[in-house]
């Protein structure tokens, strides 16, 4: 017996497209029947969830600007054309609205905050919840990263953090001021013929290569003409294709020459750091007694030993993650600190004369000796200026987190949904100081500023590096190689802005043409719009004399 309830629901669909359908036309009736139920499901959801989510935020104020489907998105595309960065509008719609203002890009939402308080929540007390936004702005980053430390989460990220976080510490940082010294000796050798010709001098770019090479010899043991000859040929360009990623999305799928290049180019670096590890690794199973740690990949193979992993595949491409993510994350931002330093002790001699006789204590009038870390941890005024230029300038403007589960507390009295975004506002938080946009170190010396804010909120008026367990690993590292870099580079040299030009060589940060910076009343119009970390437009040229 067969009736009409019996029927597969193919028999059904041939019954109902007719006889004379053929069977390609059937196929694409069955396929497009599936693609409508899908498109219409993920509609659903997604309409669910935004109204869900909007719900959950109506009583937090809407950031002005806002249109109809497209949301905030016009003022964040358009805000370069102003010489601002998205960081920037969001910072306008705070200075409008209030600490904590809600938008939505094309049907993302989320909230801004600047808050102490609100970052205490965010980066302590609920740092579980606030996840890493690893969609959208990590996502160009992830074929280079991968599972690395800043873009994992969970309990990988858990694993990886103990294992990389004793590689870190304490003997590494003391190699860290040998490393440093060797490599502002070489600068300054390389920038002594500058010295005095007029010839400008793009600094930024000469960071970027120290830093580079500083990270270079403390994680793998590279040697200056190793990290010259790999970084800038196989990891720099992938880097900067990642940056442009970030506001070009597109690129990371349209299969241009540059995206097989891209491809060409990761595949060797993997090949080559891959190798670099099978060579350590074999040579220290081989090794009778247990080899003193050189660098921090001898201190990560020492923490894989102790843990028992075995070492396969699998743990190559791990390692092969957590070492590009050093690289990437040890030296662009120490770089741009120290750009923005050096921008700012060009207009300010008393300031430099403190940073200079500091060099002399801790390394000897002609900065010739090795000085020990102790020294280097008296040098309180060059870490004041360094911190200010975190400050003042927030290399790293914005992070953002995506919440996990509702969170019944939220942020400032306002309960959060899940699922929704939360920029955290570095540089929103960096000018609650008075008159933020003037550069004064003294603000992070003993009973300054910075030591009068309330002890509950201290910790988080200062997050360059953030705060909580997803801390900066690398904190004490950059700010250790940064005192010495400083110091002794202005020991040899007395620095002054160029009048402005494009850079002498590189191409500084970015396409964008080169400002003016000896004409720029306040650096803060000199930051790039787009890259974080933020440096200035078109790099920094400085011109040189020697000091006596
Ligand atoms: C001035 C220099 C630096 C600044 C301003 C800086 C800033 C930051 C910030 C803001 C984060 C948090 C990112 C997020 O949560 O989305 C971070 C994480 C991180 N940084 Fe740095 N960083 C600096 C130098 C370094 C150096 C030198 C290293 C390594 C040698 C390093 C390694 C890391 C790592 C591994 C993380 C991820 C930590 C985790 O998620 O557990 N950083 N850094």
């Amino acid at each position: 017996m067969s009736d009409h309830s019996d029927k597969q629901p193919l028999a059904e669909l041939l019954a109902l497209a007719g006889s004379g359908a053929s069977p390609v036309q059937l196929a694409l009736i069955v396929l497009g029947a599936a693609l409508a139920t899908f498109v219409f499901a993920k509609l659903a959801v997604f309409t669910a969830n935004s109204i869900r989510m909007a719900r959950g935020l109506a009583k937090i104020p809407s950031a002005p600007g806002g249109i109809p489907l497209l949301g905030h998105v016009i003022p964040m595309i358009t805000c370069v054309r102003r010489n601002k960065g998205a960081w920037d509008i969001m910072e306008e719609w705070m200075d409008a609205t209030g600490p904590i203002v809600k938008y939505n890009i094309l049907g993302t939402q989320g909230v801004v905050v600047r808050d102490p308080t609100a970052m205490k929540r965010v980066f302590q007390t609920g740092y579980k919840m606030y996840e890493k936004d690893l969609e959208l702005s990590y996502r160009p980053f992830l074929p280079i990263l991968g599972t690395g430390l800043v873009t994992s989460d969970g309990a990988l990220w858990q694993k990886q953090r103990m294992l990389m976080g004793p590689a870190l510490r304490v003997e590494v940082l003391d190699d860290i001021i040998r490393i440093a010294k060797k490599a502002v000796d070489r600068l300054c050798e390389k920038l002594q013929p500058h010295a005095g010709s007029g010839q400008p001098v793009n600094i930024e770019e000469e960071f970027r290569l120290l830093t580079l090479q500083v990270i270079g010899e403390a994680v793998l043991s590279l040697g200056p003409e190793e990290c010259d000859r790999v970084f800038p040929q196989l990891y720099l360009p992938v880097m900067n294709e990642a940056n442009h990623r970030v506001l070009r999305p597109y690129r990371m799928y349209l299969p241009t020459p540059e995206w097989f290049r891209f491809r060409s180019r990761m595949a060797k670096l993997n090949s080559f750091l891959i190798d670099l590890f099978r060579r350590r690794w074999q040579a220290r199973q081989s090794a009778g007694s247990k080899p003193k740690p050189a660098d921090i990949l001898d201190r990560i193979m020492e923490a894989i030993e102790e843990s028992g992993a075995k070492w396969d595949s699998a743990l190559e491409q791990q390692l092969c993650y957590e070492v590009k993510t050093f690289l990437l994350a040890g030296h662009e931002t120490s770089a741009a600190m120290l750009t923005w330093s050096t921008f700012e002790l060009a207009r300010n001699t008393e300031a430099t004369s403190k940073v200079v006789a500091e060099a002399d204590v801790a390394f000897g009038p002609g900065g010739e000796r090795e000085a020990s870390r102790r020294a280097v941890d008296e040098m309180l005024y060059t870490l004041a200026v360094l911190k200010e230029a975190l400050r003042k300038y927030s290399v790293v403007p914005v992070v953002t987190r995506k919440l996990a589960e509702d969170d019944p507390v939220g942020l400032l009295g306002h309960p959060l949904p899940r699922g929704i975004m939360i920029a955290c506002h570095l540089q929103g938080t960096h000018r609650l100081y008075e008159s933020p946009e003037e550069f004064r170190p003294d603000r992070f010396m003993p009973d300054g500023e910075y030591d009068q804010f309330d002890d509950a909120i201290r910790a988080y008026m200062f997050l360059p590096f953030i705060q909580g367990p997803r801390n900066c690993l690398g904190q004490h590292l950059a700010l250790l190689e940064a005192r010495v870099v400083l110091s002794l580079l202005q020991r040899r040299f007395a620095f002054t802005l160029a009048p402005g030009s494009a850079p002498a060589h590189g191409h500084g940060h970015g396409s964008l043409p080169a400002v003016s910076a000896a004409t720029v009343a306040n650096g803060l119009d000199l930051r790039h719009p787009t890259v974080i970390p933020v440096g200035p437009i078109g790099g920094l040229n400085v011109l040189l004399e020697s000091r006596s």
